[in-house]
């Protein structure tokens, strides 16, 4: 990351880069404030993930799991606490810094796909690696890649409304990975397919994540929690668990630096 402007996380020096956080929170707090009374949504959650971890966050409906994704993806801003990406302090950051955070170096995957509508898959693919300064050749060759990779070749052409949920998911999460992201974050992302796109999705998640890919999910689904290496329960705002799955990470992220780095 090329930004010699933002505090780096106290204690982190270029020389330990090996063992700083992909995500660090300390006191992150979420108020939101709808038609009702205020809904205190994330109250003070710390949170460390390292590189290479694929982390599940669960919990009952209304927990705050969305609201803590959204802040760590800065798509809303905490009321209070700190938040580093890759040791870099990010709370702060305006809204085109982080526009363009995420374009770089974070994969976001929702419920409902989010695909553009009338753009073709290929292009639907392309673009965020376009936006984050590729060649087109190099946009090309990336999305080749990823869809061939996704099962989804031939489908370059079609429109996302051709597709089934399954395949618009898998779309979507080629598209989030397209600039590399040192972190994906994942939104239910089997909320809305069946059993077979959701197996579909859990192997995806999981292969990308054998590679190093760092991944933060939130779900209900407990079969998909169960193939992370770490499961953090949220209730009420807060962690109530945090446990890890087996014998330490299956993935470390040790040794693949460069797509680990986070980048603006
Ligand atoms: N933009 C908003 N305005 C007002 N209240 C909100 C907003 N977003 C979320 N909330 C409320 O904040 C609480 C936490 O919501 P959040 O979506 O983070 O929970 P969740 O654990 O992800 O729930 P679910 O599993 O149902 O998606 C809920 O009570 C919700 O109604």
């Amino acid at each position: 990351m090329s930004d010699d402007a933002t505090p780096a996380e106290p204690g982190t020096t270029p020389g330990e880069r090996g063992v700083v956080p992909i995500v660090r929170a300390e006191g992150l707090t979420k108020t939101h404030h709808g038609e009702g009374a205020p809904v205190p949504a994330v109250r003070g959650v710390d949170l460390v993930v390292q590189p290479g971890e694929f982390v599940a966050v669960t919990g009952p409906s209304g927990a705050g799991k969305s609201t803590l994704l959204h802040l760590i993806g800065g798509l809303q801003r905490p009321d209070s606490g700190s938040l580093w990406l890759d040791g870099r302090q990010v709370d702060g950051y305006r809204e085109a810094r982080w526009a363009m955070l995420r374009r770089r170096s974070i994969g976001i995957v929702f419920q409902f796909f989010n695909l553009v509508s009338d753009l073709t898959v290929a292009d639907n693919v392309e673009l965020p690696a376009l936006l984050a300064g590729a060649s087109p050749r190099a946009a090309r060759e990336s999305r080749a890649e990823l869809l061939s990779e996704l099962g989804l070749e031939g489908r370059e052409r079609s429109m996302p409304g051709e597709l089934s949920g399954g395949e618009q998911q898998r779309v979507a999460l080629a598209r989030a990975l397209v600039n590399h992201p040192a972190l994906l974050l994942a939104d239910e992302p089997a909320g809305s397919l069946d059993s077979k796109g959701t197996r579909e999705v859990l192997r995806l998640l999981s292969r990308f994540h054998q590679r190093g890919q760092t991944i933060l999910l939130v779900t209900h689904d407990a079969r998909m929690a169960s193939a992370a290496d770490r499961v953090i329960s949220f209730f009420d705002g807060r962690i109530a668990d945090d446990a890890a799955l087996g014998a330490g990470s299956r993935a470390t992220g040790a040794g693949v630096s460069g797509v680990l780095e986070l980048k603006e």
